[in-house]
């Protein structure tokens, strides 16, 4: 069988399937569909809106039957009334936007008036309402801060107030952290210098690191294991260190310790080591972390004796520290300085043994000095440190910094 020849039928010719009939009905439909959509609404040739094939500006076609179409019946319209007196859309119900049609301006030109610009400020009302609503219940509900409705271009309700109130729940959280973390505020995510756009994500990334907090102090609520270095950055970072970790009560630990420095200064001029190779850090108990142990290459402890023990803040560096620094810290040097009144052997024992477990290698055994001080009146007097035990001491601390400088194994 060949090929069709349509251009045997000739041009298109529809083809009534239902007969008159159908074709009545088809009519009427067109007719209908007609009437439905012309009006003062159309567009006339010189409006943009105007397009070629349109049949012709309203006012040069026929009138049509003032017969209400079935559409219009439904709709319980007056006669008469085209497309732009309708409903534009089921928004104007809702918004209770609907108006009689000769009152009802409408310039097809203009989208910000008419129909448009009415159901988006009627739809701007209806949000401006629905957002005080919510910051009505929150008020009642006394959570502020966790629920902030803002809606940019129609009233933000504060952004300063989200983010005073980020600010002082982030404080809050901070505040009832113990322990060095309390030092790492709130201070840090909302600073007082940049202002700072509270959006959906920096909350969520906000509330994620406040659970990434929250997980990590409930692993670790001592900070035990806390080794990230809370303060100013390191002095010389890429020197060799020699750390001194001292505490005294009435002062003769303390001249040990300077002089445990002196002696070390001294080592390292004598061996003209440059300033930029080698550190010395002295830190009093209480302000030494892990980080500091970290960081350091060669340690001298330096504490007084109270009571068979070493002092009780130098107990508490070691408790505090202890555990974040284990097993990292395996064959650095390490020398002890005790002062007691008539013994320091405790102390310089206890000390000892928690080096060993550090695994620090020893250099010398610990220098313990006497300050002779027996009675109550002696024991709180304020001590001086005496020439001989100025001299041990900076001989420890010049052999401290000679091993440490001459990278004996
Ligand atoms: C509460 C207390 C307890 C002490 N217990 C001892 C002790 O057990 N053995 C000792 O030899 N000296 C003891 N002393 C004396 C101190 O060790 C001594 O005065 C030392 O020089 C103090 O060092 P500092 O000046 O650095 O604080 C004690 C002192 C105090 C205040």
């Amino acid at each position: 069988m060949g090929e069709k020849d349509v251009s045997a039928h000739g041009p298109f010719q529809p083809q009534w399937r239902y007969g008159s009939a159908g074709r009545e009905r088809f009519l009427r439909a067109s007719q209908e569909f007609a009437e439905f959509d012309d009006g003062e609404g159309l567009p006339a040739p010189d409006d943009p809106w105007y397009w070629p094939g349109w049949d012709g500006p309203a006012h040069d076609r026929p009138q049509r039957s003032s017969r209400p179409s079935s559409a219009r019946a439904r709709q319980s319209k007056p006669p008469g009334v085209g497309r732009a007196a309708g409903p534009a859309f089921v928004g104007d119900e809702v918004l209770g936007n609907r108006q009689e049609p000769e009152s009802r301006p409408v310039d097809h030109n203009d989208f910000r008036n008419g129909t448009t610009g009415q159901a988006t400020s009627q739809m701007a009302d209806c949000v401006k309402g629905v957002l005080s609503r919510i910051n009505e219940a929150l008020t009642k509900l006394d959570q502020p801060q966790d629920w902030e409705p803002v809606m940019p271009g129609i009233g933000t309700p504060g952004t300063a107030r989200a983010q005073q109130a980020e600010v002082q729940s982030a404080e809050a959280f901070a505040s009832t952290r113990p322990g060095p973390g309390s030092r790492l505020s709130a201070r840090g995510h909302v600073g007082a210098k940049s202002p700072v756009l509270v959006t959906p994500r920096s909350k969520m990334m906000w509330r994620a690191a406040r659970s990434m907090r929250f997980f990590a102090h409930a692993a670790d609520p001592a900070g035990l294991l806390q080794t990230r270095r809370l303060g100013p950055p390191l002095e010389k970072p890429d020197a060799m260190r020699l750390l001194i970790v001292w505490h005294s009560r009435t002062g003769m630990a303390k001249q040990m310790a300077e002089a445990l420095y002196t002696g070390a200064l001294k080592a390292m001029q004598d061996m003209e080591a440059a300033e930029t190779d080698f550190a010395i850090d002295m830190l009093r108990a209480q302000d030494a972390q892990v980080s500091d142990l970290l960081s350091a290459h060669g340690f001298l402890f330096c504490a007084p004796e109270n009571l068979a023990s070493m002092s009780g803040e130098m107990k508490e560096f070691f408790d505090r520290c202890y555990y974040g620094a284990l097993g990292r810290l395996n064959g650095r040097p390490v020398a002890l300085a005790v002062c007691g009144g008539s013994d320091g052997e405790g102390a310089a024992n206890q000390m000892a043994r928690i080096c060993r477990g550090w695994r620090l290698k020893n250099l010398a055994v610990p220098l313990i000095l006497r300050s002779g001080a027996q009675t109550p009146e002696a024991v709180a007097a304020a001590k001086v440190l005496d020439t001989s035990g100025t001299e041990k001491c900076m001989d420890l601390g010049g052999l401290m910094a000679a091993h440490m400088l001459l990278g004996v194994p």
